[in-house]
């Protein structure tokens, strides 16, 4: 990352992180403030950030030192892919220091500037982050910014912004006023276009995105997976209710809604006040020579895929059908334009949601599968700068549960508050620096 302080590169070096991973793709990041706090900066004032300051200019060194070192063996021990040095980075000496060292260790860096003049962007950003990151711990609010404002100038002294004509050998990718306008420079590898594609569509406006299973339907009472059955009566219930639900939790925001192409998503929505799209790629995972079976039917005909499925729920293929890893797959472009849209509603199916979810929460591959997201009720994420926050509204309207544990056929769960999903994920702020 290069940029100066303020400028969003924690926040984008994470997303492209959680990105990655939910694709499989391994990538870690690593902030050098945190290592600058391991090697005791403590809780340094602006004039730490101070070129000329000799002192603290080694423990920065040092700091961005070890966050190199321990990249590397990341690559060399963890078999890692993709690894983000999150540093300010702002000196041509520093970053030719950065491309002379993976270089000798036969790695290509792509550099990713994040540059920005808008003032009032700053100053929000360090009001959402920076007062409370831990170089500011129990200081008052207003001296914080004050102090943080005083850094920002002293990095301006020596700043190197990438540049057309002396970065021209470099792989690089720069934002400007977010992706205002973005340049682009020798992008040479599949994954490189891949995160430039990525971080040109993000924004940072607040909006939300509300998500919902479409309400109980006539398979989920008879205990069957996939079909496209209509909603049961009770899930007709949900669907009176819904619109109540949504206009309590998002006012007169204006929003739009997603269903999969199948009839009980489309029946789940079709009271909703607005503008309304069809998604294929939002179909339910696609159960093979398993559609239309219950969970008992499939262990008594295929009782090896469904001890293969137990094993291993992100992997395993419905014979003729979908794992949890290809709904992924197909889930992509539905990211993507989750992170250009604002508010959305998505009406979709269990697993699909699962994916959605795990994005968003950044759940692991090997819990996902197993996340309980119950029948009625209403998830809303609130995307912030360092995570996303949820709330969950139930629908006062009974349903079966569909949640399946591992090691048994039959549905149901002990737990009826969904403790085995992720209530809230909020990273500690770091800072780059
Ligand atoms: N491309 C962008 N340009 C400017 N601000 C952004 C951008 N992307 C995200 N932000 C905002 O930046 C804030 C987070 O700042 P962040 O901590 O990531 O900055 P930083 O550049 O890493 O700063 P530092 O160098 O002090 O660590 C959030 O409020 C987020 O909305």
């Amino acid at each position: 990352m290069v940029g100066l302080p303020a400028r969003g590169k924690s926040f984008i070096a994470q997303k492209i992180v959680r990105y990655l991973s939910w694709l499989s793709i391994k990538a870690k990041c690593f902030n050098v403030g945190s290592y600058r706090r391991r090697a005791g900066s403590g809780h340094p004032n602006a004039e730490f950030f101070d070129f000329n300051n000799v002192q603290a200019f080694e423990i920065r060194q040092r700091a961005a030192e070890q966050a190199v070192t321990d990249m590397m063996k990341w690559y060399e021990e963890e078999n890692g892919v993709v690894a983000i040095i999150d540093g300010t980075n702002t000196t041509r000496e520093r970053r030719n220091w950065i491309l002379k060292y993976c270089r000798e260790h036969a790695i290509e860096p792509m550099f990713l500037e994040s540059w920005s003049d808008d003032m009032d962007m700053i100053l929000r950003n360090i009001s959402d982050v920076k007062k409370s990151s831990p170089d500011y711990e129990g200081i008052n609010p207003e001296l914080a910014t004050k102090d943080f404002l005083k850094r920002i100038s002293k990095y301006e002294k020596v700043y190197q912004p990438l540049d057309h004509e002396l970065d021209k050998n470099i792989t690089y990718v720069k934002l400007i006023n977010v992706a205002q306008e973005v340049i682009i420079n020798r992008i040479q590898t599949y994954l490189e276009s891949r995160v430039v594609f990525y971080v040109m569509n993000l924004h940072i406006r607040p909006r939300c995105i509300w998500l919902s299973r479409h309400g109980e339907s006539v398979y989920n009472v008879e205990k069957k997976i996939g079909g496209d059955s209509w909603l049961s009566e009770r899930g007709f219930r949900y669907s009176y209710k819904l619109p109540d639900l949504v206009k309590q939790s998002a006012g007169d925001a204006d929003l739009t809604i997603w269903t999969s192409t199948l009839v009980r998503t489309q029946q789940t929505a079709r009271e909703l006040p607005y503008k309304q799209l069809h998604w294929k790629a939002l179909d339910e995972l696609d159960a093979g020579v398993c559609d239309g079976m219950t969970y008992e039917e499939i262990e008594e005909k295929y009782p090896g895929d469904f001890k293969a499925r137990d094993e291993n729920k992100y992997e395993y293929r419905y014979p003729g059908g979908e794992s949890y890893r290809d709904v992924v797959i197909r889930l992509e472009p539905i990211i993507m334009e989750l992170e250009r849209q604002e508010n959305i509603l998505i009406v979709t199916h269990q697993a699909v949601l699962r994916c959605i979810y795990a994005y968003f929460m950044n759940v692991p591959q090997e819990e996902s599968p197993w996340m309980s997201i119950p029948l009625h009720t209403l998830i809303k994420l609130e995307p912030k700068a360092y995570g996303t926050k949820v709330t969950r509204i139930r629908a006062d309207v009974p349903a079966v549960s569909t949640y399946k544990e591992k090691g048994t056929s039959q549905v149901g769960e002990s737990t009826q508050d969904g403790t085995k999903s992720r209530n809230i994920l909020l990273n500690l702020p770091e800072s780059s620096n």
